[in-house]
């Protein structure tokens, strides 16, 4: 059996990779979301095992000792990190997993992942990036400040990525990542799990 695609969507904080992703998942529900472990607190709403697996510093320190992440990153003041297992077991299984990470943790998985596809989403403009943080109302001003400068740092790494894509508008963003999943199945001569449709002309074929 074929491995499933590793996609890994990141950008600045606030861009929407979030919102993006959760929409994507919507309309492509064989992708398989990888559930981060995170040493932030839960912001309000947001669920143990759905949002994150949210861990003292102590455990996710285990975690990194014992060898359970992919990868992990700090940032602006707390640590990040994929579950290994999960993800590995996935991909064996033949599904598509999707990362929604930051850029220095993706540049980490693009060295252990080198056949994986890495998308780096783009705010219309440094002044909306920073209207959609703002009015999202979970940071103070100062980690909006901070969110704000380490961006303009991550928004220079874009060249490590394969493909740019703007999100301008949310369903449009999904469908340019859909198409770009598609077409990474094709170019890879794979079967496409989310044209079902297609299946029984491609086995007719
Ligand atoms: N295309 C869009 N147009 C307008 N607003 C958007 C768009 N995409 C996302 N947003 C809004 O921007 C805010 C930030 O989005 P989101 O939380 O998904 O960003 P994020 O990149 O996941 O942020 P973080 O990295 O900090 O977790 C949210 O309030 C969301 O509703
Ligand atoms: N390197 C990693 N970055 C991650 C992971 N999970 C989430 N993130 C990114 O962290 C920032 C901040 O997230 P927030 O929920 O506090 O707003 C954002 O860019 C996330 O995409 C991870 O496992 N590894």
């Amino acid at each position: 059996m074929d491995k499933g695609l590793l996609i890994v969507l990141s950008g600045p904080s606030g861009v929407g990779k979030g919102t993006v992703c959760s929409v994507l998942r919507n309309k492509m529900p064989e992708l398989i979301y990888s559930v981060s472990a995170t040493t932030r607190l839960p912001r309000q709403g947001e669920v143990e095992g759905v949002n994150y697996f949210f861990k003292s510093k102590e455990q996710f320190q285990d975690m990194i000792a014992r060898d359970a992440l992919l990868e992990h990153a700090e940032y602006v003041g707390n640590y990040y990190g994929t579950p290994r297992d999960f993800v590995e077991r996935t991909l064996a299984s033949g599904k598509d997993v999707i990362l929604e990470i930051e850029v220095q943790g993706a540049l980490k998985v693009k060295q252990k992942f080198p056949d994986g596809i890495f998308v780096f989403l783009l705010p219309p403009s440094l002044d909306e990036l920073k209207q959609r943080i703002t009015g999202r109302g979970t940071e103070s001003l100062d980690t909006i400040n901070n969110r704000m400068s380490v961006a303009v740092e991550e928004m220079n790494l874009l060249r490590h990525y394969d493909y740019a894509v703007l999100n301008d508008e949310i369903d449009a963003a999904c469908d340019r990542i859909r198409s770009i999943i598609i077409a990474e199945h094709c170019r890879r001569e794979r079967f496409l799990p989310y044209v079902t449709g297609m299946k029984a002309a491609i086995e007719k074929a």
